[in-house]
């Protein structure tokens, strides 16, 4: 397979490695001064950007009819309109804010655990994500993810906030950035008498980027808009 890789930086370099030793051909590594490249020499692209540089390189990807797998996180507010044109072109294209296979796991056990805590009012739910101290967005795009995952399956939450909530419905997110950190993710439920938490911790960044090229492999021949859950058949 033929990859372009849209962002060479941290994940975009662990991902060469790993693409290259699963026999595929990287044909393009774009960053952020390469402004004239043909997108379809690749069969599929990559994009581990800048939350400013993600929208343009997926709709890029779009109109070129090459798929387009994204890891960028911070860029959702434009997510609806990738949306929209993947379906106006018939293209490929997963998003997700974390690709490795142990949070996807940890995904679906947030959402199990919200569940159960549905009716147990006397519980707090807070999270709490670490990253190095060069990430740009905060929270982290997992860390929204697993507060969409109590919203959607716990009746007490609707809403999230990064720091101290002004409001009981309101999850308080808390982000720490710590050198050299590549990801740890805690969702704590709270009550007088005890505490339950669940946490995931990357040890590097090898299982986000074995999973985007595993989504990537996933993505081409298919059209349409997917998520990890899909990869994976898990969820
Ligand atoms: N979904 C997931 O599993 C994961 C997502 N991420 C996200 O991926 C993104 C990248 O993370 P890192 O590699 O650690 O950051 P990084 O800062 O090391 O790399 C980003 C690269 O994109 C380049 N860039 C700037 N403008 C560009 C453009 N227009 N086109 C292509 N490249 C451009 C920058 O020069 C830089 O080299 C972040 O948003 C991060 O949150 C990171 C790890 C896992
Ligand atoms: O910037 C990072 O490094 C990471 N970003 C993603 C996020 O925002 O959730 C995924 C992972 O935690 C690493």
């Amino acid at each position: 397979m033929k990859i372009a890789l849209l962002g060479y930086g941290r994940m975009g370099q662990t991902i060469e490695k790993i693409a290259i030793s699963r026999g595929h051909d990287v044909v393009l590594k774009i960053d952020k001064d390469d402004n004239d490249y043909d997108i379809t020499l690749a069969d599929v692209a990559i994009d581990f950007s800048l939350p400013s540089a993600a929208f343009g390189n997926i709709t890029n990807c779009l109109n070129n009819n090459v798929p387009v797998v994204s890891g960028t996180t911070g860029w959702l507010d434009n997510y609806d309109k990738a949306v929209a044109l993947c379906k106006e072109k018939n293209g490929g294209f997963i998003y997700a804010s974390n690709f490795s296979l142990g949070v996807n796991i940890f995904f679906e056990l947030n959402k199990t655990l919200a569940k159960m805590m549905s009716n147990l009012n006397q519980y707090n739910v807070t999270m709490e994500e670490i990253h190095h101290t060069k990430k740009l967005d905060a929270p982290s795009g997992t860390a929204i993810t697993l507060a969409e995952g109590v919203i959607d399956n716990n009746n007490n939450y609707d809403d999230w906030k990064l720091d101290e909530s002004d409001k009981s419905t309101r999850i308080p997110i808390v982000a720490k950035r710590i050198e050299d950190v590549p990801g740890t993710h805690t969702v704590n439920y709270e009550s007088e008498v005890d505490s339950i938490n669940i946490e995931h911790v990357a040890h590097n960044r090898q299982g986000f980027a074995l999973g985007a090229v595993v989504a990537a492999e996933w993505l081409v021949g298919k059209a349409g808009v997917f998520s990890m859950n899909d990869v994976l058949n898990i969820g």
